[in-house]
């Protein structure tokens, strides 16, 4: 069983409090997206509606930092310390540009980046985070190990675009990662779940934030907090999709939807 995570209960009772009385109803019409649709809407974002991926990839990375972080200045006093684990495919972007603005926030991320893409963009990404003095681990630290070094992990290892049986190196983290009790925040997909049916043996992780619209497996998360990211879908998408977001309260770019 996992300990109760401080940082994501001080953000669950602010959003209590905002939004009382508002969220079952306006969840219960949200669409949870197959694996193919959300696919075809991340492609449709960049051919139709001429987004870039670095720029949503911002976005979706600051939303998944604002969950995390919601107004805990006492916290961030105490300067957490944060494992972020990054994969090889956009999930992974999102981790790393969350732990930028982590540590933007007063918090303490340290990165484990085991299978770097070749390309331009995640290089980038990786050098903003070293220059930004956020560590860089070399391998999976033990599950022992992990609880005790740090409050929180976040999980931005695989999202909709995984497939099939974990693969190494990533079979092994899971592994550890499914014997620590620290508490997990995973982005978007909960990482080895299929992305439409869940997992039965797999992660459970504490928090899920799931990006644009949530993926059909979040309807077998069972973690304490569900929050709802990425605010940046043109209504015209919204319309052909049928998505039926919530409607984000003022400038928020974050909604609670459990
Ligand atoms: N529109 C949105 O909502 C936005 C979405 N965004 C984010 O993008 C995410 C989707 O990104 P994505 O398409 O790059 O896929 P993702 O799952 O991160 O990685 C695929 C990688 O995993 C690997 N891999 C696959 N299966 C595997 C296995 N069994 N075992 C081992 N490896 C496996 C696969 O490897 P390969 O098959 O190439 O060897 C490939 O390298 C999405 O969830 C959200 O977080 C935001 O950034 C922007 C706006
Ligand atoms: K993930």
């Amino acid at each position: 069983r996992r300990r109760a995570c401080p940082l994501v209960s001080v953000t669950n009772s602010l959003y209590k409090e905002c939004f009382s009385g508002q969220v079952s109803t306006m969840a219960q019409s949200i669409k949870y997206l197959g694996q193919e649709e959300a696919q075809q809407i991340d492609e449709e974002l960049f051919s139709e509606y001429g987004f870039s991926v670095d720029q949503l990839m911002e976005l979706a990375g600051l939303t998944c930092a604002l969950s995390v972080a919601y107004p805990t200045s006492s916290l961030v006093k105490a300067r957490p310390s944060l494992l972020v684990i990054c994969g090889p495919g956009n999930n992974g972007g999102d981790g790393l540009v969350c732990a930028r603005h982590l540590k933007l926030f007063g918090y303490a991320p340290t990165i484990l980046y085991p299978k770097r893409p070749n390309k331009l963009l995640f290089q980038g990404l990786t050098t903003q985070c070293e220059k930004m003095d956020i560590p860089f681990l070399t391998e999976m630290p033990e599950a022992m190990v992990v609880d005790e070094a740090y409050n929180l992990v976040i999980d931005a290892i695989f999202g909709f675009s995984f497939k099939g049986a974990v693969r190494e190196p990533f079979g092994s983290i899971l592994d550890v990662l499914k014997k620590t009790t620290v508490p997990i925040v995973s982005i978007d997909i909960p990482s080895g779940w299929d992305v439409e049916q869940g997992s039965t043996d797999g992660l459970q992780p504490d928090m899920l934030i799931s990006l644009t619209a949530p993926k059909k497996s979040a309807k077998h998360f069972c973690g304490r907090y569900h929050y709802l990211g990425g605010r940046f879908v043109p209504p015209a998408m919204e319309k052909k999709y049928q998505l039926n977001l919530p409607l984000y309260p003022n400038t928020d770019c974050v909604y609670q939807l459990q």
